[in-house]
């Protein structure tokens, strides 16, 4: 019995009904996708159309007509009756056609649905299947666009319905390119698989200073007491009291304890079994890790695994590898070597990674340090005052500021000392702008002035390069600004413009001895790479100012890397940020929500002073010179209580108006909704999804072709590397090499014209896994934020509408397109409308007839009404309708009553069939109501409140609900609204 759709597709499929509703369908274990071979009395078999091919949807090419011949047979001695073979929906509408003879390539012989349901040339005589009898239907395809297409088929025969669902993925040459040739498999992994008490020690890369380091961070071990403490799920007491002045090591130590704990675990969970290391030239072998992608485990050159042979033989020594060289999915290994001698690449091996404290031990370092600073550095208060020097007026370098940006550049030039000066404001409203000319203007003006700019992510740091070095007023000799990068950074992720302003020696980076590094009088850096300086013995107060942009984005520990190790009294810290972008990434949920995720920029906000918006202490700006007025407007809304003032000059006219998918050209901000998959391949447990990277490259290629824009004019931003790697191989092949795709962090505090966003995820499951990884963008507002505000001109967003429907945030955006006639692709989902709920009742059933001008008795025998209704309910007031006076007219010998679920806007619509058989004496003549409030099968309960005689009635979940009018007939009834929360399935 059973059709083999519940055997497994690897990855979850969500689908869409023709009237664009959801159902999210686990292949592996949802009996609702269960359709039957052979009628109920076991006579009629009919194939499956499109079986799938290893657990997934065949895959056609958009524009092919593509068809599978379904098969009917009567294996009984006695005829059975076919009623009717139909399309019962279809997504999108009208891309499947069934007919009775092998079309012949891209031709249909017949519409999805007929007036009487049945296939055309199938003449009435034809309609009983006689015995042993096997009659062939063919299905077919042709798909317009990329994305998931479905059907679902019905067959009655006799007296019953037998269903077909279908599934086919439309694809073109380029995601056909991308399809993983590796069925995604979890790596094996084990925790604690073998002690390391004792192992045969390996030589460890090349330090990054052969000089040595001038000052060492110390080891930092973690006291026994705190980590039984943190381990056993205790609350320090520390917490207890809270931030002071007097506990601030022992308070931020103890956080860092509890996510270095967190981490370890993490790391253990990377353990690998059983599996095979690749010789890599006579030194090293090369190991595949399998979420390296993802950073997890995260690695960097220098750390080091131990590698066991997997066998019980104890004598076995474990022998530690150093990590050479870090690439995409795998790393570069060098042991001893008699391992490198005994090695076979057949051989299996135990891995067991080591979580590499280097980082922590710098943080520990800085909080440490930052006891012995000053408290209006710390713990400003109302009471501190802010000491100002006299300036003369500037003049500024970096064209035109507004007065709240010139305001903040006086007061970085006339500040001396604590406490810090902050700028905070929204996305594009100068903030980067307003430090890089408040650099310049110290570089210019105070020859003794020594800077160090720090930033969160590399490329934002190299962002603030770019930036000076591009001042058309201000030209920084090279010879005085350094971008000091850390050794595990690739050499190869440096942009070429870039490299002169470093430090590296056989391509890799390195910090210059302190006397090189004093020459310079600007420094760029990373928060964490600035403990480099120190461990040069750059002293406090070596710099007059320091700057830290994106400070929102750093956890006190990491500003306090900078602050604490090069403060003195006299030195300027001036803080750049936005609270509400992107925060501190911190693992552990009780580390973060106990002080580790609040960032120093967001907790100086306790000060009144800043709280209050005093304009010696903070600057606040909220003119947005980036985006276009349509882009900024619901970020504005969103996160910032619309306070936003959009400057930015229109010219995106000039790039929707030459591109013909745009369908409002008004409006630069486009929803293009695709039904990918989203999919993993070999051990890469990191997401991508083929169909959307080529939609990503058809608009690229698209942008390219109609408008004057550069490469570097646009960016893509999908939130999982392997999208990234993906999206950027095309790129390459199409020799865009200037388009920067990258993830979320990697744009904050950029911005192109135009910004491609691609959200990857079509399955709903995974949202859990993301959020718990801090991976995607649902979930995640600030994430969102951040994506949606990087586009000067145009922003186009590709995804599954169906999914990202399930984040508010996104839901937003989503309709915002919408309503702005700025949506394309897939149909979107259903609307729920917050006033329906009220709107609804059970017994409030609406007077108001509705009746169709152009329904007559003809139309009525069409069975056709599914339109009409459609049409009608888009008025979407009505909670119940009449139908008068058809029953007797019907001299159909079977219907299906079919319950249409409207959706509130009534654009979209879910159907539903349900077969209704009942005694009823009612006559028809006067007609009825119906009115239902329906959650059945992929609702709960439906309402029939029929005018009288039939009185209400409850449609139950999941069964037939039979009722039966006058002439012995179903009766098509269609009902409009639904309620509560409804999970949806075929
Ligand atoms: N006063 C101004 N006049 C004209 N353009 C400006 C002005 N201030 C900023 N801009 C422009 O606005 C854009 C955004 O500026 P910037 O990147 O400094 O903003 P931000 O606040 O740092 O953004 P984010 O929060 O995203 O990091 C840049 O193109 C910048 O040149």
């Amino acid at each position: 019995m059973s059709s083999g759709w519940n055997d497994g597709w690897d990855d979850d499929c969500s689908v869409i009904s023709d009237k664009g509703e959801i159902g999210f369908i686990d292949f592996a274990d949802d009996k609702s996708v269960q359709s039957y071979d052979i009628n109920e009395e076991g006579s009629v078999i009919i194939s499956v159309p499109f079986p799938f091919t290893q657990g997934k949807p065949q895959s056609i090419l958009v524009g092919q007509t593509s068809k599978w011949p379904i098969t009917l047979e009567n294996t009984t001695d006695e005829p059975v009756e076919l009623w009717g073979v139909r399309i019962f929906c279809s997504n999108p509408a009208d891309s499947f056609t069934l007919s009775l003879m092998e079309p012949p390539s891209a031709d249909t012989i017949t519409k999805s649905e007929n007036s009487q349901g049945f296939l055309e040339g199938y003449s009435l005589e034809d309609r009983v299947l006689q015995s042993q009898q096997t009659l062939t239907i063919w299905l077919s395809c042709k798909p317009k666009d990329m994305g998931l297409h479905t059907t679902v088929v019905h067959f009655d025969v006799d007296d019953n319905r037998i269903e077909r669902v279908v599934f086919l993925l439309a694809e073109d040459s380029i995601s056909r390119s991308l399809a993983s040739t590796k069925p995604y498999r979890r790596a094996p992994r084990r925790r604690n698989q073998f002690a390391v008490d004792e192992y045969v020690v390996s030589s460890r890369p090349a330090k990054p200073t052969k000089r040595g380091y001038k000052c060492k961070i110390a080891e930092y071990p973690i006291p026994k007491h705190i980590r039984e403490l943190i381990e056993n799920k205790h609350v320090p007491d520390v917490f207890a009291e809270g931030l002071t002045k007097e506990n601030y090591a022992a308070f931020f130590s103890t956080l860092l304890t509890m996510e270095e704990v967190h981490l370890e675990e993490e790391m253990r969970t990377h353990n690998m079994e059983c599996v095979m290391m690749r010789r890599k030239g006579p030194q090293f072998v090369a190991l595949e890790v399998p979420g390296l992608a993802e950073r997890r485990p995260s690695l960097v050159h220098g750390d080091f695994i131990f590698a066991k042979i997997a066998s019980d033989n104890s004598d076995c020594p474990a022998y530690q590898g150093y990590i050479y060289r870090v690439e995409a999915d795998e790393v570069l290994l060098r042991f001893a070597d008699k391992f490198h001698t005994l090695h076979r690449d057949g051989n299996l091996y135990n891995v067991h990674f080591t979580y590499n404290r280097v980082t922590m031990r710098r943080l520990y370092q800085a909080i440490e340090a930052a006891e012995t600073l000053q408290d209006n550095l710390l713990f400003p208060s109302e009471s501190t005052k802010r000491t100002l020097v006299k300036t003369a007026p500037i003049v500024p370098c970096s064209g035109s500021l507004n007065a709240e940006q010139m305001h903040s550049v006086e007061m970085i030039l006339a500040c001396k000392g604590a406490p810090p000066y902050v700028i905070y404001g929204p996305p594009g409203t100068g903030k980067t702008k307003t430090l890089v000319e408040a650099i310049l203007q110290i570089y210019t003006k105070r020859k003794n002035g020594r800077i160090l700019v720090c930033a969160a992510s590399n490329s934002a740091a190299d962002h603030i390069l770019e930036r000076l070095i591009s001042n058309e007023n201000v030209k920084v000799k090279e010879s005085e600004i350094f971008r000091l990068n850390a050794t595990s950074r690739p050499y190869e992720d440096v942009p070429p413009d870039y490299i002169r302003f470093s430090y590296f020696e056989l391509s890799v980076f390195k910090c210059p001895p302190l006397q090189a590094l004093k020459r310079y009088r600007i420094i760029i850096s990373t928060y964490m790479s600035s403990t480099l300086l120190y461990t040069e013995d750059v002293k406090r107060g070596h710099f007059s100012h320091i700057f830290l942009d994106e400070a929102g984005q750093a956890s006190e520990p990491e500003s306090m890397v900078p602050i604490a190790n090069f403060c003195q009294r006299e030195t300027v810290v001036v803080l750049a940020g936005d609270p509400k972008q992107l925060g501190p990434v911190v693992f552990s949920k009780d580390a973060e929500s106990l002080g580790l995720g609040k960032s120093y920029l967001e907790r100086l906000f306790e000060c009144e002073s800043y709280r209050n918006e005093d304009d010696n202490f903070v600057t606040k700006l909220v003119s947005n010179y980036r985006c276009h007025p349509a882009i900024l407007d619901l970020p504005s809304r969103l996160f910032y209580k619309g306070e936003l003032i959009a400057c930015k000059e229109d010219n995106s006219f000039s790039i929707t108006s030459n591109v013909d998918f745009f369908p409002n050209k008004e409006f630069p901000v486009l929803f293009f909704g695709i039904q990918g998959c989203d999919e993993r391949e070999g051990n890469n447990p990191s997401w991508f999804n083929r169909i959307e990277v080529s939609k990503v490259v058809d608009i690229i290629n698209k942008l390219r072709a109609s408008t004057d824009l550069n490469e570097s004019d646009i960016g893509v931003i999908a939130p999982y590397r392997q999208q990234v790697l993906k999206i950027k191989k095309v790129l390459e092949t199409w020799d865009l090499l200037d388009v920067k795709v990258g993830s979320v962090e990697q744009f904050q505090g950029q911005e192109r014209e135009v910004i491609i966003v691609s959200t990857v995820r079509s399955t709903i499951k995974h949202n859990d896994f993301d959020r718990t990884y801090c991976l995607g963008f649902l979930s995640n507002p600030k994430r969102f934020n951040v994506a949606i505000t990087r586009a000067k001109s145009l922003l186009v967003i590709i995804g599954n509408p169906h999914i990202v429907c399930k984040d508010p945030y996104w839901e937003k955006l989503l309709w915002h397109c919408y309503e702005n006639n700025s949506y394309q692709g897939c149909p979107p989902p259903e609307r729920m409308d917050q006033g329906f709920e009220e709107s609804f009742s059970e017994t409030g059933v609406s007077n108001e007839v509705v009746e169709d001008p152009s329904w007559d008795e003809g139309t009525w025998n069409s069975y056709d009404k599914r339109v009409y209704f459609a049409d009608v309910l888009e008025a979407r007031q009505h909670c119940g309708f009449r139908l008068r006076n058809r029953m007797t007219r019907t001299g159909m010998k079977k219907m299906m009553m079919i319950v249409m679920v409207m959706s509130v806007m009534g654009h979209r619509v879910f159907g539903d069939s349900v077969d209704c058989m009942k005694d009823c004496n009612h006559s028809c003549g006067s007609g009825f109501w119906c009115n239902v409030k329906c959650e059945w099968k992929c609702i709960k309960s439906a309402t029939v409140a029929s005018y009288e005689p039939l009185k209400a009635k409850t449609l139950t979940p999941g069964g037939v609900n039979p009722i039966q009018f006058g002439l012995g007939r179903t009766c098509t009834m269609w009902v409009m609204r639904m309620s509560g929360p409804v999970r949806y399935y075929f």
